[in-house]
């Protein structure tokens, strides 16, 4: 049996508990144990044993990325977590045959990641653009959607896949069972995020704009993503302007209290410390929708997100 679990590391069972190895960059450290590594495929120098029948199962505690077969079967991959188990089972009179690795994954077990020849490399060339999500944050009010259908129209006029995911909308299907109570709010951003992840490795230009009011949800999306892929946009608009703007009639309810925990008038919103883009007003002024999207247009392009 053989156990990734978390960051942890590797553990080796194939004859006894006491045979037990941590695995660091694709090579096990074996005590010297009688166990049949060699005939499970192992290639034994000294006490290192190297996984060549497993090539390629191997985690970094570093980069949190287990790697499968060569290619990253990673945090990153959409639909695994940093925190699911991993176990490649049953290899005892194993010989040659790549295992299949099976994880845990909240309520699901013994699940296996399929993976494709066609990568999100292969679609981001297809594409000439780099997936990632621009995670749009703020008040109600503040101008999300607006901003998040100029930025569509934007890259679209360039040439470029994008897909909204607007929180409004996603509560009218996906997130309809959820409230806006604080640990639903959470799993909307979870769930948001977790598409959002699948979007970029569809190698789509993804806009996620909802209030995501809380720091600690939205720094869990960026970190499931590889490095780069999650951009944060901070629309930075104070709450007496989004009140006076009340398009929808909210705030005045909320004030009157009829609605109940509205965010900035008796719920909380987290601004983000260091997010890749702030949109804010200017000398009391705001700036065009159009203008804010070129904004994060131009973030794109400086960055090399609008080609291959
Ligand atoms: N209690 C409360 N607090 C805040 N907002 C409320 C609330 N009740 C309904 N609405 C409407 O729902 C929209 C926000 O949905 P989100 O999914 O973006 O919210 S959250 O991220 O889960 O906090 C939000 O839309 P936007 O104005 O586009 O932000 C509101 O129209
Ligand atoms: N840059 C802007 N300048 C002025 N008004 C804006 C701007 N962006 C949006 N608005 C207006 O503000 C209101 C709220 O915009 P909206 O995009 O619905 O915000 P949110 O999605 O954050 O709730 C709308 O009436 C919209 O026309």
């Amino acid at each position: 049996m053989m156990t990734v679990v978390g960051n942890n590391a590797l553990i080796c069972r194939p004859q006894s508990e006491s045979c037990c190895a941590s695995m660091k960059l694709g090579v096990l450290k074996l005590p010297a144990c009688n166990c049949k590594a060699k005939s499970l495929g192992f290639h034994i120098t000294g006490t290192e044993v190297k996984t060549t029948f497993l090539p390629h199962v191997r985690k970094t505690e570093t980069s949190r990325t287990v790697q499968i077969n060569g290619k990253s079967a990673s945090s990153h991959q959409p639909g695994y977590n940093s925190n699911d188990e991993i176990s490649a089972i049953d290899f005892s009179g194993f010989s040659g045959k790549s295992i299949p690795l099976t994880s845990t994954n909240g309520n699901s077990t013994n699940i296996v990641w399929h993976k494709c020849s066609v990568e999100k490399s292969d679609r981001q060339e297809l594409l000439q653009q780099r997936g990632c999500v621009i995670w749009i944050t703020g008040l109600s009010g503040s101008g999300k959607s607006t901003v998040a259908c100029a930025l569509g129209r934007g890259l679209h006029a360039r040439g470029k896949l994008t897909y909204i995911l607007d929180g409004d909308n996603v509560r009218h299907g996906l997130n309809r069972d959820l409230s806006f109570a604080a640990e639903d709010r959470a799993e909307n951003i979870r769930r948001i995020g977790e598409v959002a992840k699948l979007f970029v490795d569809a190698g789509v230009i993804c806009i996620a704009s909802l209030i995501s009011p809380y720091r600690e949800e939205r720094d869990a999306c960026r970190a499931s993503l590889p490095e780069g892929d999650f951009i944060e946009v901070f629309m930075d608009v104070p709450l007496h302007v989004c009140e006076a703007r009340d398009p929808k009639g909210l705030y005045k309810l909320a004030r009157a209290g009829k609605i109940k925990g509205f965010t900035g008038i008796d719920d909380p919103y987290e601004p983000p410390l260091k997010s890749e883009i702030v949109l804010r007003q200017n000398q009391g002024l705001c700036d065009s929708p159009d203008d804010f999207a070129d904004v994060v247009i131009s973030y794109l392009d400086k960055n090399g997100y609008l080609k291959a």
